[in-house]
C-alpha cells in the first residue's frame, strides 16, 4: 500500500495528480469493487458449507419472519371489513379482538424469529470470518519470499484484515436478507395483485422510477466513497511510512514539510467525506418521494375504486400496508448490491492470495532429515531473482562439517542469496544444495530449517518478555535453559540489569535494546536452538570495543563445533574463519585462509587494505 509508485491509478481523482506539496504518490490498492461473478461467489460461499446444519433454522426462521410479515397486513384488511365495517352488518368486538389477538400473536413471533435469526446469523458469519482470516494467514505463512519480494509488507496486512473485514456484512447479515428482501416483495407483489390486479398494477408504476433513480444514485454514491476510502488508504499509507521514517524525518528536520504533506491530504479526504456524505443524504428524499407518489397513487385510484364498490376500506388500508414494507426491501437490494461489488474485489485479492503456490514446494515424498553432521555442499549453483539477471553464477563450494565460512565481498555480490538458497528461502535455477550428500530440495523444509539456525543483521525481537524473546529459539526450553544459554553469550548481565531482568517487556523490533544487545540476545537465541549450521549475518553498525570484544567472546561459544556461514564485515571475525569466500558478481574469486588470501594480494587484499586505511584515517 505503501509503495511510492511514478504514476497514480486513481482515475476518480484528478486533484490526487502531483500537486506542488505532495513529494509521494502512493500507489492504490487495486479496485475498490469488481463486477459480479457467479463462481467466485459459489467459492465464497463455500466457507459457510461447515455450518449447513445450523444454517437450517436460520434459514426456517427467516420464513417464519417473512411470513409473519406478509400475514400482518392482510388480517388489517379482515378486521376492517368483517369487524369493523362488515358489510351489511354491526361491528363486532369479540371478532376484532380475536383479529388484534392474532395480530399480536404474529407479532411475537415476527419478533422472536428474527431474533433467532439476527443472532444466530451473526455467530455462523463470525466463524466464517475467522475460518477464512485462518486459512488465509496459515496458507501466508507457507509462501515464498519470492512472494514478498513482490509486495509491501502494507499491502499483505490490508488483505488480512480490511478484505476479510470487508466480507463480514455479506456472511451475516448480507445473504440472509437478500434472501428475505427478495422473498418479501415477490410476496408483496402477488399478494396485490391477486387482492386487485389493477390497484396492485397502479401503485407499482413507481417502481421502475424507483429502480432508476435508486441504481444511478447509488452508483455515484459508491463511487463517492470509493473516492473517500482511497484517500483514507493513502493517509494510512503515509501514516504508516511516518512512523516509520520518522527518525529519518527528525533527522532532517522535515517535520514541518511533512505536516504541510499530510494537512493536505487530510483536507482532501474531509471534502471528498462531505461530498459522498451529501450525495447519501440526498437519496433518502427521493425514496421517500418515490414512495410518497405510490401511496399518493393508491389513495387516489383507491378512493374512485370504493366509490364504484370495487374494493373495500380495508382492502385499501391493507394496500397501504403492504406498500410501506415494499420500499425498504428495494432500497436495501440497492445496498445489497453496492456491498456484493465490494465484497466480490475483496475476494478477489483475497483469493488471488491463497492461490499462490508456494515457489519453494516441499515434495509429497519428501524425507525427514536425520540429525545431521553439517556437511555443506554447493554444486555448480545458478540463481536469479529475476529473469535474465543472474545472482549466482556457478558457484561450488565445499564446506567439512565444524569448519567456519566467511563470505565477503562487495555490496550485491551475492553473499545473502548464497544463504537464502541454503535455508532454502529460494531454490537454485541450476546446481544443487547438498548436506549431508542430500539435496536439499528432497527434504522437508521443516526438517532443514530446525537444523539450520540463522542470526540475522536486523535482529527482530517480537513483543513480549526477554525471556518469550530468546525461548523463540526452542519453544520447550526450561528458564534455566535459558538462563543459560544467555549466560554462556555473555547477555546474562545486560539482562539482569533492566528493570525486570529476564521478564522486562521488549516492544516489536526491540527499540529500547541497543544493537549490540540485540545481537546477544539473537546469538543466545540461536544457542537455544542449537542448531548444526548456523548462518551469522553480522551487524554492520560499529560498536564499542568492549561490547565488540563481548561479541567475539560469544560468537566462539555460539559457533563452537558447528558448521557455520558468516556474512562476515569485522575483521576479528574474518581472520579466525577457517575459509574466506571471495565473491564478486554472483562469483568466486577467492577462497582460502585469512593468511593465504593476504599473501595472494588479490581481492580480498584489496579489501583488508582498505578497511586498515579507513580505520586509520
Ligand atoms: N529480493 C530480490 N529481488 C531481486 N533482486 C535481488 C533481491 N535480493 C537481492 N537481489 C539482487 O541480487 C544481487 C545479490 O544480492 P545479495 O543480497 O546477495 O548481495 P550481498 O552481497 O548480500 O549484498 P550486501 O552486502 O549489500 O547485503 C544484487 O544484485 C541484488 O540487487
Amino acid at each position: 500500500m505503501s509503495t511510492r509508485a511514478s504514476h497514480t491509478t486513481d482515475h476518480t481523482d484528478n486533484s490526487a495528480k502531483l500537486n506542488k506539496n505532495e513529494r509521494f504518490i502512493y500507489q492504490d490498492d487495486d479496485a475498490i469493487e469488481k463486477p459480479f461473478n457467479w463462481s467466485q461467489m459459489a467459492r465464497l460461499f463455500h466457507y459457510m458449507k461447515p455450518y449447513k446444519k445450523q444454517l437450517i433454522p436460520v434459514f426456517a426462521s427467516m420464513v417464519i419472519g417473512t411470513l409473519t410479515r406478509l400475514g400482518i397486513p392482510a388480517l388489517f384488511i379482515w378486521a376492517i371489513d368483517d369487524a369493523i365495517q362488515p358489510e351489511g352488518k354491526s361491528a363486532s368486538i369479540p371478532l376484532l379482538f380475536t383479529y388484534a389477538g392474532i395480530m399480536l400473536a404474529l407479532y411475537i413471533l415476527q419478533w422472536a424469529s428474527n431474533n433467532y435469526r439476527i443472532k444466530h446469523i451473526n455467530i455462523i458469519g463470525q466463524k466464517v470470518i475467522y475460518d477464512l482470516r485462518h486459512h488465509v494467514f496459515s496458507h501466508i505463512q507457507k509462501l515464498s519470499f519470492r512472494f514478498y519480494d513482490k509486495r509491501p509488507a502494507g499491502s499483505v496486512l490490508v488483505r488480512i484484515t480490511n478484505d476479510v473485514n470487508a466480507l463480514q456484512d455479506l456472511f451475516t447479515n448480507g445473504v440472509v436478507n437478500l434472501m428475505m428482501d427478495c422473498v418479501q416483495l415477490v410476496g408483496i407483489v402477488i399478494i396485490l395483485l391477486i387482492w386487485n390486479f389493477k390497484l396492485g398494477l397502479a401503485v407499482m408504476i413507481t417502481v421502475p422510477l424507483m429502480f432508476v433513480v435508486s441504481t444511478s444514485l447509488r452508483k455515484r454514491i459508491r463511487f463517492a466513497w470509493q473516492d473517500v476510502r482511497m484517500k483514507q488508504s493513502r493517509i494510512n499509507s503515509h501514516l504508516n511510512e511516518s512512523i516509520q521514517g520518522m527518525k529519518v524525518t527528525q533527522a532532517y528536520v522535515q517535520e514541518k514539510d511533512n505536516y504541510k504533506f499530510f494537512e493536505h491530504m487530510n483536507t482532501v479526504n474531509v471534502k471528498a467525506w462531505n461530498k459522498a456524505s451529501a450525495m447519501n443524504q440526498a437519496f433518502g428524499p427521493i425514496i421517500e418521494l418515490t414512495s410518497a407518489l405510490g401511496t399518493l397513487i393508491l389513495f387516489w385510484y383507491g378512493s374512485y375504486l370504493i366509490q364504484h364498490d370495487v374494493i373495500t376500506i380495508g382492502l385499501l388500508v391493507g394496500f397501504a400496508n403492504y406498500i410501506g414494507n415494499f420500499w425498504d426491501p428495494i432500497n436495501r437490494l440497492g445496498q445489497m448490491y453496492n456491498q456484493l461489488l465490494i465484497a466480490m474485489a475483496s475476494s478477489e485479492r483475497i483469493f488471488e492470495f491463497i492461490d499462490e503456490k508456494p515457489t519453494v514446494g516441499e515434495l509429497e515424498q519428501a524425507k525427514e532429515l536425520p540429525p545431521i553432521r553439517g556437511d555443506v555442499q554447493f554444486d555448480s549453483i545458478v540463481f536469479e531473482y529475476e529473469a535474465g539477471r543472474p545472482a549466482l553464477k556457478g558457484i561450488s563450494l565445499n564446506v567439512k562439517a565444524g569448519q567456519s565460512i566467511a563470505l565477503v565481498g562487495h555490496t550485491g555480490s551475492g553473499k545473502s542469496t548464497i544463504i537464502n538458497l541454503l535455508c532454502r528461502f529460494y531454490d537454485p535455477v541450476q546446481g544443487r544444495v547438498l548436506i549431508d550428500g542430500q539435496d536439499i530440495r528432497d527434504i522437508s523444509t521443516a526438517s532443514l530449517r530446525s537444523q539450520v539456525g540463522i542470526v540475522l543483521q536486523d535482529t527482530f525481537i517480537f513483543s513480549g518478555t526477554i525471556r518469550d524473546n530468546i525461548r523463540y529459539g526452542r519453544l520447550d526450553a526450561t528458564d534455566a535453559e535459558i538462563v543459560a544459554a544467555a549466560t554462556a553469550v555473555h547477555a546474562h548481565d545486560f539482562i539482569m540489569n533492566l528493570p525486570d531482568g529476564y521478564d522486562t517487556q521488549v516492544e516489536e523490533r526491540g527499540n529500547v535494546l541497543s544493537m549490540g544487545q540485540r545481537q546477544l540476545l539473537s546469538f543466545a537465541r540461536a544457542l537455544l536452538a542449537d542448531p548444526r549450521v548456523l548462518i551469522l549475518d553480522e551487524a554492520t553498525a560499529s560498536i564499542d570495543t568492549e561490547t565488540e570484544l563481548k561479541i567475539q567472546e560469544a560468537l566462539k561459544t555460539l559457533l563452537a563445533g558447528r558448521t557455520s556461514f558468516m556474512i562476515a564485515h569485522r575483521l576479528s571475525t574474518i581472520r579466525h574463519a577457517d575459509q574466506i569466500v571471495v565473491l564478486d558478481h554472483g562469483v568466486i574469486m577467492e577462497q582460502g585462509t585469512h593468511d593465504e588470501l593476504l599473501a595472494k594480494g588479490g581481492i580480498y587484499y584489496g579489501l583488508i587494505d582498505a578497511q586498515y586505511r579507513f580505520l586509520s584515517a
